[in-house]
């Protein structure tokens, strides 16, 4: 059975102040406790997309519904809405303003009037969490681009959101930070049924971490749907700026051009070994 609905646009239209249409009569839908890549180009409104979802940017027309109701733009509304649908923006720079880890981290806390034993609960389960324990005390701007990342998202997840909007969560980390806050939020998110929408340019993550993936270009939805179909959709995946993960693209090289006769397709490492091997034993078996 499908999941449900978390969050939907119907002919969302948002305009920034000096002109620009950054979303131009968006109709797409999130599903709840999955993992949805938000794939496009430069310029392609991932990050407005992002930023209506929670509110941030007002829709000039349409409408933003989370679990069908409409996003109430009130400064009640709002403060509601930010406990529930919490967003990492790619420059932790931007989210990260007191002094120390600790104080940063239950800076959104300290706005919803939380007991203080619950607050700092939650505080030391988001920095277990992500990995920052030990950097409690660290003055935030002396800590490194990838631990500013890490201690933003444990700010945001210090207040218990059941969205996660993340803007480019990789970018600017290096390979295994990469990885492992991929695994960290994928296990989250299974663990506690979240809902997570991760724009993104990291092609190679998509299969390995996302259940469904919507593709924008200018503003407008390209391909809404699972992951593996977007793969097969290989022109639209083109014409939208985008690329195969390296590994899908080097499958679709040997059967094209070198004539390998390989059955099937391949997003990931272990896919596409396990194509091989069967052509192995398959060749084995006909003594070739
Ligand atoms: N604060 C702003 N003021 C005016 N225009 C903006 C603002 N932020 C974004 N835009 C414009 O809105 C459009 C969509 O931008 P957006 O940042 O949402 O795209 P994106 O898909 O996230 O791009 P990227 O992959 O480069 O981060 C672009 O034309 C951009 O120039």
């Amino acid at each position: 059975m499908a999941s449900p609905n978390m969050l939907r646009t119907e002919a969302l239209r948002c305009v920034w102040p000096d002109g620009t249409v950054a979303l131009d009569g968006l109709d797409l839908s999130i599903r709840a406790a999955q993992v949805t890549a938000l794939l496009g180009g430069n310029g392609a409104g991932k990050s407005s997309l992002l930023l209506s979802f929670n509110g941030i940017l007002k829709p000039r027309s349409g409408r933003v519904l989370l679990r069908d109701q409409p996003l109430d733009h009130s400064a009640n509304g709002l403060k509601v809405l930010r406990q529930e649908v919490g967003i990492l923006f790619q420059n932790p720079d931007v989210q990260l303003f007191a002094s120390s880890v600790y104080e940063d981290i239950s800076f959104g806390l300290c706005n919803l009037g939380l007991p203080e034993p619950e607050a700092r609960r939650r505080i030391e389960a988001a920095m277990e969490l992500v990995g920052i324990t030990a950097l409690a005390r660290k003055p935030v701007h002396h800590l490194s681009f990838g631990q500013k990342k890490r201690v933003a998202l444990a700010g945001v997840l210090a207040m218990e959101p059941s969205v996660l909007l993340l803007d480019e969560p990789t970018a600017g980390l290096d390979p295994k930070g990469a990885d492992e806050i991929m695994r960290f939020i994928r296990e989250l998110q299974r663990s506690s049924a979240m809902t997570v929408v991760v724009a993104t340019h990291d092609i190679e993550m998509v299969p390995l971490f996302c259940d469904r993936a919507c593709v924008l270009d200018r503003g407008r939805v390209l391909f809404e749907g699972e992951v593996a179909s977007m793969f097969e959709h290989r022109d639209l995946v083109r014409q939208a700026g985008l690329r195969l993960p390296r590994i899908a693209h080097l499958i679709e090289i040997l059967v094209t051009k070198d004539g390998f006769d390989l059955t099937g397709t391949a997003m990931t490492i272990s896919a596409a070994r396990k194509i091989l091997k069967s052509m192995k034993e398959e060749r084995e078996l006909n003594g070739t």
